[in-house]
């Protein structure tokens, strides 16, 4: 594990409020229920629970999405998780989250990135860069990894990217309009789409033409494909030709075919890509 740990990484598929502290999400979860908005105990146990089902999975986060989700918590969970990624010695680090939405809050999609830009520039244990400017590959992995991150006596340095995701829940209009927010926050270092959420909730063919959109303005993409078995969809998006995919967990020797000669990489989550093989090489595509 310390080995494990000390080695110079790179992330490209940690969900924000899929990565929170369990500390974190304790604390948020006891102050809801003094508050008397949830019964702490049930909630406790479903927090500290292991090896969930892909159902459970995403009861889970609709419950962190009530324990995080208002501008200050957001700030807050974006901060720690940065910090604690480079903690572990990730060097570069794509975050990806879905920008929500919420009136009662006075939540725009708008608002709730601005809390994570808020929670990059609040990041003091360790040097960030999250500009716009290109990584450099050539100076940057190497150097940055085994000479800043690793021999303990440097600062560490982590470099951060965003990419905002669509909700397999949302319309077309509002995934247009996710679209349009990651252009506008070019500047602040988002770089790309991801389509993700529950994989058996919604119909591809509602996020096309926002998919479609971003691609035509030079967005990188990246989409959950094949998380569960659904050969109506795994050949469409292999087809629209993303930079990258997640999961490939469910797919037909045709699909892993097409997969290959497509040179499309896929993003594998060592925690819930349970039905992997092998993995015999690695190669890296980063975005920023
Ligand atoms: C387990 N495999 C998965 N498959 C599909 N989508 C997933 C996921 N894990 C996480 N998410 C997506 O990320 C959201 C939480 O982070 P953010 O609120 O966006 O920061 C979830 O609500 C879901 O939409």
């Amino acid at each position: 594990m310390k080995w494990w740990v000390s080695m110079p990484k790179i992330e490209l598929h940690a969900h924000l409020n899929g990565s929170i502290r369990d500390s974190t999400l304790l604390e948020l979860a006891r102050v809801l229920g003094e508050k008397g908005v949830i019964v702490f105990s049930d909630v406790e146990h479903v927090i500290m629970k292991n090896d969930r089902s892909l159902g459970e999975v995403f009861k889970l986060f609709d419950l962190i999405h009530i324990l995080t989700t208002d501008h200050k918590t957001v700030t807050r969970i974006t901060k720690e998780v940065v910090e604690d990624f480079a903690s572990e010695n990730v060097a570069y680090l794509e975050l990806r989250t879905t920008p929500k939405k919420n009136d009662s809050i006075g939540m725009s999609k708008h608002s709730y990135m601005e809390a994570v830009v808020e929670g990059l520039r609040a990041v003091s244990a360790v040097d960030i860069d999250f500009g716009p400017h290109k990584f450099n590959t050539q100076d940057s992995l190497n150097s940055i990894a085994m000479n800043d991150a690793c021999d303990g006596t440097k600062r560490k340095k982590i470099y951060v990217r965003l990419l905002l995701s669509i909700d397999r829940r949302e319309t077309t209009e509002a995934a247009i309009e996710t679209v349009k927010l990651a252009l506008e926050m070019r500047d602040l270092g988002v770089v790309g789409i991801d389509l993700s959420g529950n994989p058996v909730v919604g119909e591809w063919k509602t996020f096309l033409p926002a998919l479609k959109f971003a691609q035509k303005q030079g967005l990188y993409i990246t989409l959950h494909c094949g998380e569960v078995p659904n050969c109506q969809e795994v050949q469409p998006m292999l087809d629209f030709l993303p930079q990258r995919i997640g999961h490939a967990i469910f797919f037909e020797e045709e699909e892993w075919r097409q997969l290959k000669t497509s040179k499309i990489p896929v993003e594998i989550c060592l925690t819930s890509n349970i039905k992997t093989e092998s993995i015999s090489s690695i190669d890296i595509h980063h975005f920023g």
